[in-house]
């Protein structure tokens, strides 16, 4: 067997701009793979992230360096032992999936889903901003049922009554991205919980929440930043009710699913996450969300244009992908 490797870059306008405690985006840029095999081709994409030490650059040597494996036909499971978990392994492994959907005649979601993959309610995201701003975008988008409020700065009560107040049916998800302080994580929680808030992810620092085990937990805590395979789930009982999962931190759909059905037998809570990416990306994330307990894969609600064949929203409505996009 031969295939063949192409990687790529390539940048999608965000509509407006994306903020959260780390800084502020006006573009997705993304990371492709494709895989060919007789003219077949298998597309994956991925965002490298710099929080987690990630370029472009070193993606897409990454992925080059994988050059031989692939056109020799490395599998997805021996492919998870030769790369790190990442967003690099992330673009290979999606775009082993959809080449063997397209090869083989079935759909992905066959092989990752117990049951047809249906449409999920995804949340939608409030970037981080001055109270007043970030009420002015809950107001905008008040009928969506699940808002995602992004915080991490010092009036962040003031934020979450301001939100809760401009978009009252909603629930929310706050997100700090590591953004609290051993000092204000008490009172941002019981801001939390009495504006009824259904999760609170990522508040302390990665490897700084060892006090998330000693504080009351009236809200749920999800872990995201400090949350990447199954292999670092036992750290994490005791510390998080939920794992935010995202295809980028694992290295791919196949160690996602891994890390979702261990977490699940470990009674976390499971979210399904992404990153600011398009319907590429978010594809195969809608079929490991199913049966999530929150879905947050809004990337292109976000962007002011998508790929061609993209996932359908309807309002916050996402459904699987079509076999023209991914699988
Ligand atoms: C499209 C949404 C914003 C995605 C999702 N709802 C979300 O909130 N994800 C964030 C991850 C934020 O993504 C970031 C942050 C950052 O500092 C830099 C970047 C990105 C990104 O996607 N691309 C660049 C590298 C979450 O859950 O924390
Ligand atoms: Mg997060």
């Amino acid at each position: 067997m031969t295939r063949e490797l192409a990687t790529g870059t390539e940048s999608f306008p965000i509509a407006g701009v994306f903020t959260i405690s780390r800084g502020s985006r006006t573009e997705a840029r993304v990371v492709t793979c494709t895989v060919s095999e007789n003219g077949v081709r298998g597309h994956g994409e991925c965002v490298p992230y710099p929080r987690y030490g990630e370029s472009e650059e070193s993606v897409i040597s990454q992925i080059d360096a994988m050059r031989e494996d692939i056109a020799n036909g490395i599998s997805r499971a021996d492919l998870a032992r030769s790369m790190p978990a990442g967003a690099a392994r992330n673009a290979v492994d999606c775009a082993l999936w959809d080449l063997e959907a397209k090869l083989s005649g079935r759909r992905a979601s066959i092989t990752a889903c117990t049951i047809p993959p249906r449409p999920l309610q995804t949340a939608y995201t409030i970037s981080l901003a001055e109270p007043e701003e970030m009420a002015a975008q809950a107001r905008a988008h008040a009928t969506r049922p699940l808002l995602k409020v992004k915080l991490g700065g010092e009036d962040d009560a003031a934020r979450i009554h301001a939100v809760a107040g401009a978009a009252p049916d909603s629930r929310l998800i706050v997100d700090a991205n590591e953004g609290w302080t051993e000092e204000n994580i008490r009172e941002n929680i019981l801001a939390a919980a009495e504006f009824h808030v259904a999760l609170i992810e990522q508040p302390l620092p990665a490897g700084k929440e060892e006090i998330l085990r000693e504080i009351p937990h009236p809200v749920p805590i999800c872990a995201d930043e400090s949350v990447h395979t199954a292999e670092g789930l036992a750290d994490l009982a005791g510390l998080y009710d939920f794992v935010n999962i995202k295809l980028d931190k694992t290295g791919g759909l196949t160690a996602a699913l891994e890390l979702r059905d261990r977490a699940r037998e470990m009674g976390f809570g499971v979210m399904v996450g992404c990153m600011v990416g398009t319907s590429l990306a978010m594809a195969p994330a809608v079929l490991l969300a199913q049966g999530a307990d929150f879905v947050d894969l809004d990337g292109p609600l976000l962007l002011a244009k998508d790929r061609p064949h993209g996932l359908s929203y309807t309002g916050s409505l996402v459904s699987p992908p079509s076999p023209q996009l991914w699988g």
